[in-house]
This record gives structure tokens, C-alpha cells and sequence, in this order.
């Protein structure tokens, strides 16, 4: 057998192992961003927070290599890694299961400098040997834009019920973004739909809503996309070192989740 083939065949192997581990998971939702910094981990975390409250039993993968911040923003110090039969248990933190490569690390500061096929070689390693037992819904925390990483997130788990695009107001990020969403249309994979993060800021005294970032660009995106979107979320102007995540109500924006691809009927 020569090299080019035996590569194939443990690949292929290796989606088999996926497709196994992967197979109890209720929904697999994919947080995606055309850009860093709009807020997809924390979005990420505050709908995780959203799901559990209504009592789905909830996971994050934290995808994203570079920058891991799951851990950081729920708080979590020290990942006491457990097994159950030689599968790695997902962290549980107020409730939520919690998987990051910043686990592996040496320590939080620890950067990784891989070149692509190893990691990607690392996300495929995760899907297969993480215990992936008894979870209602699962959260991914892609990395931002069109790369290796978020590609292979998006090739590698199967049936994915759908992607949810995480944008701001911002030129820049509505311009990145339309990427990452051309992007999840030619894989053929579902978008649950767009939400708006930091749409708007909120006078404290009078309530009056300020668009400093521009207004409308998340809707009119929408549109364009013959998308939903899900919500906006305000700038929280509170956030400070004294909380790891701004104070965000996505109830709402669960529900519409939850309305989009049919969850319910089961917890
Ligand atoms: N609505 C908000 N109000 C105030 N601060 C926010 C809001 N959303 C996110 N932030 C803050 O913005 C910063 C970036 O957010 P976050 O890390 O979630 O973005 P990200 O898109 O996951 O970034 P990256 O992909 O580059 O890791 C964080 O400090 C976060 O606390």
C-alpha cells in the first residue's frame, strides 16, 4: 500500500472513530465569526448558561486553538482531566461540560506553534477520544474566519444541526463575515441563523439605545443572506476586571434557537 493511500485509510478510520464518540450527542451547534473579537466565546458561553437554565444538559468545545478562552471566562483555574474507558470526560463548570485543548497545555500561557496538519490532527484527536456521552446540546467555539481550523471543525463532526454566525456593526466584521458564510453555504451545512453582538449601547438613566457601531448592519446582512437573526446583544459598559464575561440576556435568543432547529420534546 503506498503512503498517499495508507493516509487515506486512517482518515477515514479516524471519521469512523468521530462518528462514534459523536453519535449520542443530541445537537451540535457551531459558533462561527468572519473575525476575532466580536464576541463568539462569549457568546458562546452566555447561550450555554441559556440551555442549561432551561435544563439541556449543555457542553462547550472550545475549539480554538490560538486563543482558548472558555476556561478563562467560566472561571475555570485547574482542569482536573478524569477518563472513563481511556475516553477523556468533559470538564463540568456550574453545570456545563467544558472541553479545551488548554487542558493540554503546560500552562494558560503556554502558546501553540503548530503548523496546520498538526492542528488539525489535534481538533480531529479531541472529537475522537472525548466522552461525548449525555449531552442534549453541543456548543462548538470555532476559531474566527475561513481557515484550517474552523474548516475542519465544520468536515469533521457529522450531522451538524446548523451554525450560528456571530457578527458586530462593524464594516469590517459585516464584510468578514459574509465570508464564513459563504463558506458554511458550500459545505452544504445548515445556518441556524446571525446575532448581532454589541449592537448598541443602553443609556443607563433614559434607556435610549445608542448605535455607536452603525445600526442595522446584522438585519440588513440577514436579508441578504435570506437568513435569521437571532438577536442583538448590547455593549455591556460594565465589563471590567471584576467579570470574566459581560452581563447578557440570551434567553431570548435561545428560544429562537431552540424554535429554528426544532429542540425540544426532550431534556
Ligand atoms: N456584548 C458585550 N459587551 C461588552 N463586552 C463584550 C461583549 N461581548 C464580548 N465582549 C468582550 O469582548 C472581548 C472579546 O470577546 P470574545 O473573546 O468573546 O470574542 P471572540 O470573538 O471569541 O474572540 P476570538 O475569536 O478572537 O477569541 C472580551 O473581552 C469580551 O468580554
Amino acid at each position: 500500500m503506498d503512503e498517499e493511500h495508507a493516509q487515506k485509510l486512517a482518515i477515514m478510520k479516524q471519521d469512523m472513530e468521530i462518528a462514534n464518540a459523536m453519535s449520542n450527542i443530541k445537537h451540535k451547534i457551531v459558533v462561527m465569526s468572519g473575525k476575532g473579537g466580536v464576541g463568539k466565546t462569549t457568546v458562546t458561553i452566555k447561550l450555554a448558561e441559556a440551555f442549561k437554565q432551561e435544563d439541556y444538559k449543555v457542553c462547550i468545545l472550545d475549539a480554538d486553538l490560538h486563543g482558548p478562552n472558555v476556561p478563562k471566562m467560566m472561571n475555570i483555574k485547574k482542569a482536573d482531566i478524569t477518563l472513563t474507558e481511556n475516553k477523556i470526560n468533559p470538564v463540568t463548570k456550574a453545570g456545563i461540560g467544558v472541553v479545551s485543548i488548554e487542558f493540554f497545555l503546560p500552562s494558560e500561557d503556554s502558546p501553540i506553534i503548530w503548523r496546520g496538519p498538526r492542528k488539525t490532527g489535534a481538533i480531529r484527536q479531541l472529537l475522537a477520544d472525548v466522552n461525548w456521552d449525555n449531552i442534549d446540546i453541543l456548543l462548538v467555539d470555532n476559531p474566527p474566519g475561513t481557515g484550517d481550523e474552523p474548516l475542519t471543525v465544520l468536515q469533521s463532526i457529522p450531522n451538524i444541526d446548523g451554525v450560528i454566525i456571530i457578527t458586530t456593526p462593524h464594516d469590517v466584521s459585516l464584510h468578514d463575515v459574509k465570508k464564513c458564510i459563504n463558506m458554511v453555504k458550500e459545505l452544504k451545512i445548515p445556518i441556524i441563523g446571525i446575532i448581532e453582538n454589541m449592537s448598541y449601547i443602553q443609556c443607563p438613566k433614559c434607556g435610549e439605545k445608542l448605535f455607536v457601531f452603525g445600526k442595522n448592519g446584522g438585519r440588513l446582512l440577514a436579508e441578504e443572506f435570506g437568513l435569521s437573526l437571532l438577536g442583538r446583544i448590547p455593549l455591556d459598559t460594565s465589563m471590567g476586571k471584576s467579570k470574566e464575561t459581560p452581563t447578557i440576556d440570551s434567553s431570548r435568543i435561545s428560544e429562537n434557537i431552540i424554535k429554528n432547529i426544532g429542540i425540544g420534546g426532550f431534556k
